[in-house]
């Protein structure tokens, strides 16, 4: 028996409470100024000699309802992130409001009720439950922690989640090495339910799952997102996860957020290059596509360090499109178009920024040698149109008459769009196809079976 079979979501019972107090559409988690950094201590007197920025200034918001992705390589500190926002962790610095209460610094005694509406699930199953306790133990354990008595009893309470989850309240006395990896999942997601949680933070969720498995999971939390009311933050290292269930996404890289915007706009038109190198590593399932020669754009090199991360952008450093300015400036997080948030000089599918600034930097055309030709013949090309477009509407809103200010505005970047890129195509040679790459052995769920 499948999984799949389980992914039906029961009404709640009548103890049971949905979450009614942020509206949804409302701001929920409002984050500002965000940072983690972890000292690095040495020597006898364990002086502290550097810090781990893992996490350096982070601003968004999440909203009641809806589910804020956020994807970014290994290392980039969204895990930080993730336990910063629940409160797992101490911020160096910034502000975390939740419901419009400021909880940033809040001992134990403040943190309890705050425990109850905020919950966490963690990337690895099998290691997240407590080998020696019963599923009934470990599902009831936040009643106990919070001295919550359910109505109808903690057992009652517990099987009713189990069912929720896809799960056989039957099996409450089982123990979780009984259950595969999916099931163990879903155990984790009915502990962190327990407590009827406004927000859930889930961080890789399925990432240490078969493939086949990863979209059952994803669709019970989408079917219990719909069905409880639940807002999501959902942590994941490529997009190919959060495509489908995010409402909007935050790409992050070297402990900064690069881009944030809504889902269906990054995917049509990206406008940090990371986020389009991100987007071009991920399979495409269509296989009329596949066929076609699709342009991949390989990063080189690693992230840099946490320790002493690049000044001014601190992608430039494997950017292809950098210049002289992404290596002393840092661009802010700016509103480029509505709902699209982009901290870039030179960003894609948009106005170039910094037009005056043309001299690609050595790292750059190093860089471009793995950016297909393609991708660069088009990113000039949509920077052009869009400059073009930007310049139209522009000179209608000012009544100005039309000609003049175009060709003036859209001369401007067009040039720097091409003389940019043409210049970075010359070095550019590689080409490469599509292929995976990334993919688990898309095995069944070795004990799937016991689910019913
Ligand atoms: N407790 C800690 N002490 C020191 N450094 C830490 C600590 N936790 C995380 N880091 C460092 O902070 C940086 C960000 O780590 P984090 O786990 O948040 O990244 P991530 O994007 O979630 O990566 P992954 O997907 O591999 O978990 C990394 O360089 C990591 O080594």
């Amino acid at each position: 028996m499948s999984e799949e079979k389980a992914v039906n979501v029961p009404a709640q019972s009548a103890g049971a409470t949905l979450t009614e107090d942020a509206a949804p559409g409302e701001v929920l988690l409002k984050v500002t100024g965000l940072q983690k950094h972890f000292p690095i201590k040495k020597g006898l007197l364990q002086r502290q000699v550097g810090a781990v920025r893992a996490v350096d200034g982070l601003d968004f918001e999440v909203r009641s309802g809806e589910t804020l992705g956020v994807v970014g390589e290994s290392g980039c500190g969204k895990s930080t992130m993730g336990r910063l926002i629940t409160r797992l962790l101490e911020p160096t610095a910034g502000k975390i409001e939740f419901e419009g209460k400021d909880i940033t610094h809040l001992g134990v005694s403040g943190m309890r009720p705050l425990r109850r509406d905020v919950q966490m699930i963690f990337q690895d199953p099998y290691s997240s439950l407590n080998p020696r306790h019963t599923i009934g133990t470990i599902i009831g354990a936040p009643f106990r922690l919070q001295g919550v008595e359910p109505e109808g009893g903690v057992k009652k309470e517990v099987q009713r989640l189990l069912s929720v989850v896809g799960l056989n309240p039957e099996h409450y006395n089982r123990y979780p090495h009984e259950f595969s990896g999916g099931q163990r999942q879903r155990i984790g997601i009915a502990r962190a339910l327990a407590l009827n949680p406004k927000l859930v933070v889930a961080d890789e969720p399925v990432s240490a799952l078969d493939v086949s498995i990863q979209a059952q999971v994803v669709n019970l939390l989408d079917d219990l997102q719909a069905e409880l009311g639940l807002t999501y933050v959902i942590i994941a290292h490529d997009l190919s996860v959060v495509r489908h269930v995010s409402d909007r996404i935050a790409v992050m890289y070297l402990g900064k957020i690069v881009e944030l915007a809504d889902r269906d706009q990054l995917y049509r038109t990206p406008m940090h290059p990371y986020t389009k190198a991100l987007m071009s590593a991920v399979p495409i399932p269509d296989p009329r596509r596949r066929t076609a020669k699709s342009e991949r754009i390989l990063l080189k090199g690693d992230v840099p360090s946490p320790i002493s991360p690049p000044s001014g952008c601190r992608f430039h450093t494997r950017c292809w499109k950098a210049t002289e300015i992404c290596r002393t400036t840092e661009p802010p997080l700016a509103e480029l178009r509505p709902g699209q948030r982009v901290a870039c000089h030179h960003p894609e599918n948009f106005e170039d920024q910094q037009p005056q600034d043309t001299v690609l930097l050595s790292a750059a055309k190093e860089a471009a040698e793995l950016v297909a030709e393609e991708v660069l013949a088009e990113s000039a090309e949509t920077s052009a149109a869009v400059a073009a477009e930007i310049a139209k509407d522009s000179a209608e809103a000012a009544g100005a008459p039309e000609s003049p200010e175009v060709s003036k505005t859209s001369g401007v970047s067009k040039t720097s769009a091409v003389s940019k890129t043409s210049g970075v195509s010359e070095v550019s040679k590689v080409s490469e196809d599509s292929g995976d790459s990334k993919g688990s052995g898309a095995s069944e769920d070795p004990a799937g079976s016991t689910d019913k």
